[in-house]
């Protein structure tokens, strides 16, 4: 079902992006392209906007950055103040324009757009059964399935049922942005996996999937959409309703949005993922710090980890320095695709160099998020060993990530990532550093102010809190029944 990537860099790479506006009297067009700006890291493959001007939708989907999918006058000819958008980082389905989003369905009771962060674990069935029932799909992705569901779901229910009736049918993560007509809806799945936020503007409000993309439209984070909730913006900004429509006894928080994908400056689910990150360093120290003359951080994920493990260790009296001795090429993205692992290593070299007084002679920490195969720790110690580093420890701010994701992350496969059957000793041995040592999931979900009963930890513990097939589940799952699908 998964995609995959062959050949990307290397690292957890991003997921999508989702954003929504209903506004008072002017276009939404140029919001909505603002705040796919500023969610720019969650996908680079392509990008779209679907507004509805009150009488016809106006859509604009590109593959590419979103500075380059669009020109002025694309965004100019989005007309009406109701509108969705996405930026792609594909899961599930092909890496073509095919699959690139917001999806558009016409159908006898009107237009239906959606965007879609996440990956379902049993679109293929409910394709199959759609496909059976005369639907013609137009991509091999998952999110078109939830398209097509709904616009049927639509000819029978009204909107808040036919979304309940379509949530009651999807299993796996989705945070979803809908404009049926030109009602704009936002949906967070049951298990509240992927991050999605109501924001109010001057003259009205939007839906993203970070608080970050409202904060650059000069908008103010109203609350988190909570697990299995609709909410629907009234048309013309004037507020909006809300729908609890799927309980469940407990969520399940993906705990890497706040480690490593969601920008720092963004608050999920009430925290702060700068705060969180820095707190995670902290914990690092408390963990397993050691002594060393500088300790400095991977940028760009690492920084925030690296300063609280630096502010921890100066209160406990240590002498470290904090050095940002590793300087980023800021023109290399985070998905450089890449197609051998030579050339991935390679990739690493061109984005990260180290600024040789900081490391020279000296005993050097260096922090990072996550290790994924290894490529970029591997490259680092032996770049800083080169430039005459004495010692090189890694310090990590997550668990050893031993299995894949399915949720809407595109890791690696479970043969590439490193410690899928390493042990971290094994593992330190192979990126060659001094020492090497990783956070608990104990301290994740203490910065989190949660219990890790309550986050999704599939990739770290390989246990799922989906029905995976060839996987074990953490927890009771009910798979939704296709046939004769219910309220
Ligand atoms: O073990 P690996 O396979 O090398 O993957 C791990 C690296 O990938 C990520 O960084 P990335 O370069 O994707 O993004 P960042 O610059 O935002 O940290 C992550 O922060 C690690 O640095
Ligand atoms: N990264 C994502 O959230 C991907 C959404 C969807 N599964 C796709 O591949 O288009
Ligand atoms: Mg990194």
């Amino acid at each position: 079902m998964s995609c995959g990537r062959d050949g990307d860099l290397g690292g957890p790479t991003e997921k999508c992006g989702v954003v929504g506006a209903s506004l008072a009297g002017r276009d939404a067009a140029r919001p909505l392209y603002y705040s796919l700006y500023a969610l720019q890291h969650r996908g680079q493959e392509s990008a779209g906007i679907v507004t509805h001007d009150g009488f016809q939708q106006h859509d604009h989907v590109s593959m590419g950055l979103v500075g380059d999918a669009f020109t002025e006058a694309d965004i100019d000819g989005l007309k009406g103040s109701a509108g969705i958008g996405h930026v792609r980082y594909p899961t599930a389905g092909s890496v073509d324009k095919s699959c690139a989003q917001p999806f558009t369905v016409s159908f006898k009771s009107g237009s239906l757009a959606l965007s879609h962060n996440g990956n379902l674990v049993n679109s293929d069935e409910i394709r199959d059964e759609l496909a059976g029932k005369g639907h013609a799909f137009t991509s091999d992705g998952d999110t078109e399935v939830i398209a097509h569901d709904l616009a049927r779901n639509l000819l029978e229910e009204d909107l808040v049922r036919a979304v309940k009736r379509t949530m009651n049918r999807i299993h796996g993560s989705y945070s979803l942005a809908i404009m049926h007509d030109e009602t704009v809806l936002g949906v967070r799945d049951p298990e509240g996996n992927r991050p999605l936020v109501i924001g109010e503007v001057e003259d009205g409000y939007v839906i993203a999937s970070e608080s970050s993309a409202i904060d650059t439209i000069d908008g103010e984070l109203v609350r988190d959409v909570r697990p299995g909730e609709l909410v629907v913006l009234r048309p013309d900004g004037e507020g909006y309703d809300t729908y609890q429509l799927v309980e469940r006894d407990r969520p399940a928080h993906c705990f890497f949005e706040h480690v490593y994908f969601a920008r720092p400056d963004s608050v999920i689910d009430d925290n702060l993922v700068y705060e969180v990150r820095r707190e995670l360093g902290r914990k690092l120290w408390e963990e397993s710090g050691i002594e060393s003359d500088v300790v400095m951080p991977v940028p760009d994920s690492g920084r925030a980890f690296a300063s609280g493990y630096a502010e921890a260790a100066q209160e406990d009296g240590s002498n470290v320095e904090f050095a940002e001795g590793l300087m980023k090429n800021r023109y290399v993205g985070r998905t450089f695709i890449m197609p051998t692992q030579d050339e991935r290593e390679r990739a690493v070299r061109l984005k990260l160099n180290p600024i040789k007084s900081t490391v020279e002679g000296r005993t050097v920490t260096i922090i990072d998020d996550s290790i994924v195969r290894g490529t970029t720790s591997t490259q680092l110690v032996r770049l800083l060993k080169d430039c005459g580093a004495e010692e090189v420890h890694m310090r990590i701010g997550a668990p050893p990530i031993i299995a894949p994701c399915y949720m809407g992350i595109n890791m690696a496969t479970r043969e590439e990532l490193i410690a899928s059957d390493k042990s971290v000793e094994e593992i330190r041995e192979a990126i060659s550093a001094d020492s090497l040592a990783y956070l608990s999931k104990e301290a994740i979900a203490d910065a989190l102010s949660v219990s890790q009963s309550d986050l999704c930890l599939g990739c770290v513990t390989g246990e799922y809190p989906y029905d995976i097939d060839d996987e074990e589940t953490d927890r009771d799952v009910t798979r939704p029944v296709i046939d004769g699908a219910s309220d």
